[in-house]
């Protein structure tokens, strides 16, 4: 795939916006709906076997699913389609205009003030408190995952990995650092897996630091390890309590699901009317609380 080709007659295909393991995103410009994509293809096949190419092709299936299942909901981009191509398949939906959280938060290079950090993470729960009810698991929330518009608005993407809650996924997933872990061990899985991920979320955000090594929970699996203790002691003592009832280790003394995470961390957010963060550089994830609720 290259800049300028046309695909399936339709697509006009502009820069590459990111690859990861599983496909490669770009943006597009759709000729029949006269308006900006993005579209994810699935990577060519090359080395892997038909059986591990098929549940490449069964995952982009299974993303296409959810994206079309909650169309319509606030911070999921919109699903347009999606199809098979050259032996794999991609899926065409809204084009996000901005930047993934991750490089949002690395452009200050300093710890995040607390109300934009906590904006972003609600957000963020929102979203995932809509899987959550449906009886879904994300699994693989992080920076990387979330994308923030110019108007401040967080989207979540990349349903790749998500799975029944309650249920065994057939494979390990989540980013080492962010997911809970429970992932790495061959178990089901419940929503309270991404509650964890929005916790170190938040724990990133603030301190710079995630809550465990990336290499933790590989090693963890070889040698008994004490669970990791981050380090929160600028943070003020209500919110470290519910970051600490967000990463705990042991799943059932930890907030189930996103849904109590935003009730959470409601006291924490910018009142409504509050004028913005004077130290805020580029857009602004508190906008939406600081807006009458009648307009949010
Ligand atoms: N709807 C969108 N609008 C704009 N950019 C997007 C959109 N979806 C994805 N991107 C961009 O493409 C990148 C890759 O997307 P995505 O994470 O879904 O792919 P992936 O192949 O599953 O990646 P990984 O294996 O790293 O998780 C994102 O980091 C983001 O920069």
């Amino acid at each position: 795939m290259r800049k300028g080709d046309c695909v399936a007659n339709r697509y006009v295909l502009k820069q590459k916006l990111g690859e990861g393991s599983f496909g490669a995103t770009f943006a597009a410009y759709d000729t029949r709906l006269d308006r900006q994509v993005a579209i994810k293809f699935q990577h060519l096949r090359t080395f892997e076997s038909n059986t591990e190419f098929k549940s490449s092709e069964m995952g982009f299936k299974d993303e296409a699913d959810i994206l079309k299942r909650y169309k319509g909901s606030r911070g999921i981009p919109e699903y347009i389609g999606s199809q098979r191509y050259n032996e794999g398949r991609f899926i065409v939906m809204e084009m996000i205009n901005g930047v993934t959280v991750d490089k949002y938060a690395s452009a200050g290079n300093s710890p995040m003030e607390l109300d934009i950090a906590v904006s972003i993470v609600t957000q963020v729960a929102e979203t995932v408190s809509l899987l959550h009810d449906t009886g879904y698991v994300h699994r693989d929330v992080k920076p990387g995952n979330a994308m923030i518009d110019h108007s401040g608005n967080v989207y979540v993407i990349d349903f790749g990995s998500t799975w029944v809650a309650g249920h065994r996924p057939p494979l390990r997933e989540g980013t080492p650092g962010f997911a809970a872990p429970e992932q790495a061990k061959p178990v089901a899985i419940n929503t309270s897996a991404d509650v964890f991920s929005m916790g170190c979320m938040l724990v990133k955000f603030l301190t710079l630091h995630l809550p465990y090594q990336e290499d933790y929970l590989a090693l963890a699996r070889k040698v008994k390890l004490a669970p990791p203790q981050p380090d929160l002691t600028y943070v003020p003592a209500h919110l470290k309590s519910v970051i600490g009832d967000m990463i705990r280790w042991d799943r059932r003394l930890r907030i189930q699901t996103a849904a109590e995470v935003v009730e959470r961390l409601r006291p924490f957010l910018p009142a409504a009317g509050a004028p913005p963060n004077p130290k805020l550089v580029g857009a602004d994830p508190t906008a939406r609380y600081r807006r009458p609720a009648a307009v949010r």
